[in-house]
């Protein structure tokens, strides 16, 4: 299943709560360049999955790698220097501060990392984070709301800017949970244009519930249940086989 391609590879990864295993024995391999959407019933596992290729839990068993490093029990900060970024579900803004200010404060975080922790924070420094905030910002199409502060954003704009902090860290991996949770349709439209955007030159996994954004946006599908793989493969093929229809898609197809 793994080859050339692959940048992020599972192997029989596990995790147990307390005797429940919640992730049962996953292999995944996900292609660079490729949007893989993780699917399945409530409770099937998903962000239990996303917590271990975050480094947000260890596995109980199995292991992971990344881009040829090995990134089974490293703590998240160095699973996110290596390039992999998560965008979260849950609101993570100062309402206070400006738009702009959490962008250049992750670029600062970014630039820490790279350069070495020599800096604080000072007028002089944020200055130099400025334009490239700006870019970030027009990337998610923020720029005209770069001076508000972030808590006067409505929701769909909310999540812009989370998704705005993780290119921040120039992931080669971006994770997305459920980039369209809780969204009117208009911002569903606008966030699978705003992905399908920001896809390019980099490789995506993520959480979705909302099939007709999996259909659109991924290249791969993987559905979990009761923790484990169900299939995995292109969308199409995907919600035909008779074992998806059943477990999960049955509501919605019939
Ligand atoms: N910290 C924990 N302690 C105990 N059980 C947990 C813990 N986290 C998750 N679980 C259990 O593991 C299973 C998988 O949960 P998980 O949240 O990963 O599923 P999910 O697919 O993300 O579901 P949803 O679509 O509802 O977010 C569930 O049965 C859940 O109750």
């Amino acid at each position: 299943m793994e080859d050339a391609r692959t940048i992020l590879a599972t192997h029989n990864l596990c995790r147990d709560f307390h005797g429940f295993r919640a992730v049962n024995a996953v292999d995944l391999a996900v292609e660079e360049g490729t949007v893989h959407a993780l699917v399945g019933p409530n409770g099937a596992g998903k962000t239990t999955l996303f917590n271990l290729l975050t480094g947000f839990l260890p596995p109980t068993a199995g292991g992971i790698r990344f881009a040829g490093t090995d990134i089974t029990r490293l703590p998240p900060e160095r699973i996110a220097r290596l390039g992999v970024a998560r965008s979260f579900q849950v609101t993570s803004l100062f309402a206070q501060m400006a738009v702009r200010e959490h962008v250049e404060l992750a670029l600062q975080a970014r630039s820490r990392e790279k350069e070495g922790r020599r800096f604080w924070r000072s007028e002089r420094l944020m200055r130099r984070f400025e334009a490239p905030a700006m870019d970030v910002l027009a990337e998610v199409g923020l720029a005209g709301l770069a001076t508000r502060p972030a808590g006067s954003l409505p929701y769909g704009q909310k999540r812009a800017l989370e998704l705005a902090l993780a290119l921040a860290l120039e992931p080669r991996l971006l994770l997305l949970d459920e980039p369209t949770a809780g969204m009117g349709l208009e911002d569903v439209d606008r966030t699978v244009a705003l992905i399908a955007r920001i896809r390019s030159g980099r490789t995506v996994v993520m959480v979705e519930h909302n099939m007709t954004v999996v259909g659109t946006l991924a290249d791969t599908v993987t559905v979990l249940q009761r923790g484990e793989v169900l299939v995995t493969g292109p969308y199409r093929q995907v919600r035909q086989d008779p074992r998806v229809v059943e477990a999960y898609l049955g509501a919605d197809v019939a």
